[in-house]
């Protein structure tokens, strides 16, 4: 990490608008950026952003606008082997049209260089592009701007890094990482790894190839081992009720598990808290018990090798018989935020599993606000995390969506099995029970899953 000033180091933010993006929307992408950034443990200080048909240019940038980004970073603002991008006419006119559609004020923060007297300024030393960059493109915008440059993958890579506990999100973090890495190894040869004299040439790039194919077989064995594991813990799982919340990242999926299940699971105001699954039980205890999982959060433009090391996490989700989609109702992009989440589930095929809309942190919406989306969703409930008295009946109301899928049905245990009677009252509803010769019988009500193996179980 580049050295400097200050505890925080500070980045800038470059956007590409195009033709099909709103303003309002990109606004709204710059702004996640930001907030992603700052998980990053950096401080945003300005944004440059430019309309642009297309992403393709060597520097996604204009000549005009990369010049000035680089004043604020204090780079050179060209890419120095030659490789300069040429410029049409037609391109000239369409980007000083653009730098006058964005004054005034489009760049929201300071400039930074001005220094004061007997101060060093601070400039930025990174730089975040709000896309996907290719390997080259990467590398101009470093020669460029003197800085170190991420793209919005490479963020979203890294906070999952810092922020991945178990073994298995340790593991699947790094296989996205290695596959975010590799290809850009391969072609940043004569990039900044290799001016820092880790020796030059393809046979070290060659070496480095090798050893992340091996390391990827190495955590792709292991990661397997611990699947099947879980497999099985989710087999012994799979007729109980489960519901699982899923959503946005920072909607409030982890406070409500908390505030559902009694459990200690992480809640903090950052992108991308939540890397692991937790299944609790719903409490009070209900009978049949309920299991929750709180799940890892979506974001717009999720890298797609980052939903595939995830897959076992949404697994979760597509085991539910129930899902909760809890949607930041105070943020004011929350149908985009509720479009993607709906996306990504409907890839995962998880969008035919019965669903609960659940809008949250509704404490900080006026009365107002709280009407309209009541008229505009009235199948959704509103409710608020910290509230005790809103968890309360979304417990209800997820013991009522329960109860409409359970069937009454008779069962025998014999007195031989009498000291397997908990399996009964853990897996159903005992309605009412008597004794005869053959046993023990109950009247229960559960879900039919439950009831045929517990009836094979009791021999029956
Ligand atoms: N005002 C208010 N804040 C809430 C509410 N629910 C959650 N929050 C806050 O929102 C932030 C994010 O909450 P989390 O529960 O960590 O969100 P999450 O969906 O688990 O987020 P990730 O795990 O990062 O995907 C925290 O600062 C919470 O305290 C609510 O109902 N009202
Ligand atoms: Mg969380």
């Amino acid at each position: 990490m580049p050295k400097t000033l200050s505890a925080r180091p500070l980045a800038v933010l470059v956007g590409v608008q195009l033709p099909d993006v709103s303003d309002a929307e990109h606004a709204a992408d710059l702004a996640e950026l930001a907030r992603l950034v700052k998980t990053l443990g950096y401080d945003a200080v300005a944004t440059v952003s430019q309309r642009r048909e297309g992403l393709a240019s060597g520097t996604v940038l204009g000549t005009g606008k990369l010049k000035e980004l680089a004043q604020l970073t204090g780079g050179s603002g060209v890419i120095a082997s030659g490789a300069q991008e040429r410029t049409s006419k037609a391109r000239e006119r369409w980007e000083s049209a653009d730098a006058a559609h964005e004054e005034p004020g489009d760049e929201e923060a300071a400039p930074p260089a001005e220094d004061a007297p007997g101060e060093v300024a601070q400039r930025p030393t990174i730089v975040v592009v709000d896309h996907e960059l290719s390997p080259s493109q990467l590398r101009n915008l470093e020669k460029a701007t003197g800085a170190q440059v991420l793209d919005r993958t490479g963020v979203i890579v890294d906070i999952f890094h810092r922020h991945a506990r178990s073994h298995e999100a340790r593991m699947q973090v790094e296989i996205a990482r290695l596959n975010y890495l590799a290809p850009r190894l391969r072609e940043s040869t004569g990039g900044r790894e290799r001016q820092q004299g880790r020796g030059s040439g393809d046979s070290a790039v060659e070496l480095d190839r090798r050893k992340i194919r091996d390391r990827l077989a190495e955590l792709r064995e292991g990661l397997a081992a611990i699947q099947k594991d879980q497999d099985q813990r989710r087999y012994a799982r799979r007729d109980q009720l489960r519901v699982a919340l899923v959503g946005y990242t920072n909607a409030g999926k982890s406070s409500l598990m908390r505030a559902l299940t009694g459990s200690e699971v992480l809640v903090a105001d950052q992108l991308f808290a939540t890397l692991d699954t937790t299944v609790r039980a719903l409490q009070p205890e209900s009978r049949p018990r309920v299991l929750v999982s709180d799940t890892v959060g979506f974001i717009q433009k999720l890298p797609h090798d980052l939903v595939a090391s995830f897959r076992s996490t949404l697994d979760e989700a597509l085991e539910a018989s129930l899902l909760l989609y809890v949607v930041d109702a105070s943020d004011p992009t929350w149908n985009t935020q509720l479009e993607v989440t709906r996306t990504v589930l409907r890839e995962i095929g998880a969008d035919a599993v019965p669903s609960q809309l659940l809008f949250n942190k509704v404490d900080r919406l006026d009365a107002a606000a709280q009407e309209a989306l009541r008229s505009r969703h009235p199948e959704a409930m509103l409710l608020s995390a910290h509230r005790p008295e809103d968890v309360g009946l979304l417990r209800e109301r997820i013991l009522s969506a329960f109860a409409a899928s359970m069937v009454d049905a008779d069962l025998v245990i014999p007195y031989a099995s009498q000291s397997r009677i908990s399996e009964v009252y853990e897996h159903t509803t005992v309605l009412s029970e008597s004794f005869d010769e053959s046993g023990r019988k109950l009247r229960v009500r559960g879900l039919p899953g439950a009831i045929a193996r517990l009836t094979q179980s009791f021999g029956a």
